[in-house]
């Protein structure tokens, strides 16, 4: 039967990669979504400015909505202090198999807990489920159309603290206008866009930072 687009992914991860080495891991998947197929990976321009954004704020608690193969996953997780977790939730269980694997290969599971389910469902659960208190960093990546929906639903679920980040990526393309409006104009958040680029193309994308002030 024929792969997909993720499972070919994957073997190049295990074929050009080094096991416990998360950056070879992001390498690799760049070099292939360069090289062979496109794939909705951060990737690595706006991938540096996420670093910078981890490297910052130092989370203890990070949310990602939208794991895909993990790439994102994997670059914040390898910038963590020794005792910091990221919960990522997936929607796609095939994607979360795939992404399982590909943390693996970098040897980042035990700072990685990956959820199958829609956001919606599971932001409720959070503090019940996994003793969650608040986030320092959410990373929104998921469907664009649950931006602001599932930012709502993390303000009212107590799950934001005054200083809490979220970074957004695709504002742009695919880009998310409900969510930038309100993150820009709220009183409640102190918003900033960095200008990048769509992954792996010259199309113009960027991230929102937005830090929720309480
Ligand atoms: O759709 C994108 N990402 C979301 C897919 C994940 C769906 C989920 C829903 C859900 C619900 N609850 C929990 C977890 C989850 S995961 C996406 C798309 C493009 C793109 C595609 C074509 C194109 F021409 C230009 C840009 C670029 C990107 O960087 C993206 O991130
Ligand atoms: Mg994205």
């Amino acid at each position: 039967t024929q792969s997909t687009r993720p499972q070919r992914l994957l073997h190049a991860v295990q074929k050009n990669a080094t096991r416990g080495d998360p950056r070879s891991v992001v390498k690799a998947i760049d070099n292939f979504c360069r090289q062979k197929e496109w794939a909705m990976n951060v990737g690595d321009e706006k991938g540096c400015i996420l670093d910078s954004v981890v490297s910052e704020v130092n989370p203890v608690t990070v949310l990602e909505l939208g794991t895909y193969c993990g790439y994102s996953t994997v670059r914040i997780a390898s910038l963590l202090p020794p005792r910091a977790k990221i919960i990522t939730l997936e929607f796609n269980p095939d994607y979360a198999k795939i992404a399982r694997q590909v943390i693996a290969w970098a040897g980042l599971e035990d700072k990685i807990q990956v959820v199958e389910g829609p956001s919606g469902e599971w932001i409720p659960k959070m503090k019940e489920q996994f003793g969650v208190k608040t986030f320092d960093l959410v990373f929104l990546d998921h469907w664009k159309d649950r931006y602001l929906p599932d930012t709502k639903l993390l303000e009212d679920c107590g799950l934001l603290r005054k200083g809490t980040i979220l970074l957004a990526d695709n504002v742009i393309c695919p880009g998310t206008p409900d969510y930038l409006e309100y993150v820009r104009n709220s009183p409640r958040y102190k918003s900033q866009y960095f200008k990048s680029h769509l992954e792996y193309t010259k199309a113009e994308d960027g991230l929102e930072k937005s830090v929720f002030l309480g």
